[in-house]
């Protein structure tokens, strides 16, 4: 028995044996490449917060604050358009509508400013197949002249203000109303200037990808319109990285784990057999590298797997969204329509942000909703203007 034992241990523990290459496979890969690699990507297990995290906010805010500062020389160096072309008095039904939600916020980082040269720049890029795409600013500052980069944007862009229209704020109302009612406001300033098929609502610390448009047009004229799709209350087109983990499990995604695991295990068994002169088919080396494979992914990052679908707008991935944020949010206009009616009887308060209570939507009323993968807009608001922190930190 004891001698079986020590054979058999010897067999394995032979260079040749394949026991002995997939330990030290695995070692290799999470004990020194791994880390060695991924120390510095912040949505990573592998990620050093105790080294990292300090200087690189740090860093995040100067280069922020200097895009902040570009983006302001972008709209001083701006040619002003004619009157009736800022006022984007054309009448006309777009096929899509951007409003840019805006508060004043800390003048030094000027983000409103940034999505709004992002945008401007991006549809001027875009030329013929975004002719009939318009931005719309909605100031929904309590003193709408006190906005200063505001002031700056009425040249070149419509823009509708809270206060004009006689729907001041009720003053009594609590921070998070008062963010839902401004809003709905927004929401429906939208319809009745625009009367637009889709209505792209973001907030004003929101930057759009350089790959936006063509996205968008792909899936408003390919994707949306599939009969799972059509009738969705919106569909986000953004997530917060940390929340994009296999590890914050969502059906959808346990499926595609396990997809990617059934793929890369049949696949890496091959390159193993192929480089050790093996016969191709082993099923506890398949089992052992879809579990090696869904190991690593996990661990390195599913943020930096899903970048890999921007190679080209068909690979973006829509699945059924899950809980927080707004910053970017798309809805038709019947979606426009049912989601107003429902934010109007909803009433907001700390830890019932007007994101929980679109959420909570799905439930009460029997609604879908989606979000688009990877993220079509980086948050780059570290201060936010509804929640102090003075000492903002990128995780
Ligand atoms: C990145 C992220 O997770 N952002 C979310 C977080 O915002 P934040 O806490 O990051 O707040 P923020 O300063 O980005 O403000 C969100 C939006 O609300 C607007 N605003 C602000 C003050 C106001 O009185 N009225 C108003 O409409 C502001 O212009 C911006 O467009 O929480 C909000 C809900 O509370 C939303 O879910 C945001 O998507």
């Amino acid at each position: 028995m004891l001698h079986q034992a020590w054979q058999l241990s010897g067999r394995w523990c032979r260079w040749s044996s394949p026991f002995i290459h997939l330990l030290t496979l695995t070692v290799v890969t999470f004990g020194v490449l791994a880390p060695l690699i991924c120390h510095r990507l912040l949505h990573s297990y592998f990620y050093l917060r105790r080294w990292h995290l300090n200087p690189m906010s740090q860093e995040f805010l100067e280069q922020n604050q200097q895009e902040g500062q570009a983006a302001l020389r972008y709209f001083e160096k701006l040619q002003i358009p004619n009157a009736s072309e800022a006022s984007g008095g054309d009448a006309f039904q777009p096929l899509l509508l951007v409003t840019i939600i805006t508060v004043q916020r800390r003048n030094d980082f000027h983000y409103v400013l940034q999505v709004a040269s992002h945008f401007h720049r991006l549809l001027q890029n875009c030329g013929a197949r975004c002719r009939s795409h318009r931005i719309l600013l909605c100031n929904v500052e309590s003193d709408p002249s006190s906005h200063q980069d505001v002031r700056l944007l009425s040249s070149f862009f419509p823009m509708v203000s809270r206060d004009k229209t006689g729907e001041n704020p009720d003053p009594r109302v609590n921070q998070f109303e008062k963010e839902k009612q401004d809003y709905v406001f927004c929401l429906q300033q939208s319809l009745l200037v625009y009367n637009p098929e889709y209505i792209l609502i973001v907030e004003d610390d929101a930057v759009p990808e350089e790959e936006i448009f063509p996205v968008l047009q792909h899936l408003l004229l390919a994707r949306f319109s599939k009969p799972y799709l059509r009738d969705a209350l919106y569909f986000k087109l953004y997530h917060p990285e940390r929340l994009q983990r296999y590890f914050n499990p969502e059906p959808m995604r346990i499926l595609e784990w396990l997809g990617l695991g059934m793929f890369l295990g049949p696949m890496l068994n091959c390159v193993y057999c192929w480089a050790t002169g093996r016969p191709s088919l082993s099923w506890p080396i398949v089992f052992f590298f879809a579990l090696y494979s869904m190991a690593l992914s996990e661990l390195v990052g599913r943020h930096y797997m899903l970048e890999l679908r921007r190679l080209a707008p068909a690979l973006y991935n829509i699945v059924p969204v899950t809980e927080c944020c707004t910053p970017a949010m798309l809805f038709s206009a019947p979606s426009a329509h049912r989601a107003l009616g429902y934010l109007k009887g909803l009433h907001c308060r700390q830890g019932f942000a007007k994101d929980i209570a679109l959420y909570s939507l799905l439930r009460t009323k029997g609604e879908k909703a989606y979000v688009v993968e990877p993220n079509l807009v980086r948050h780059v608001g570290m201060y936010s203007s509804l929640r102090l922190n003075d000492n903002p930190k990128l995780l």
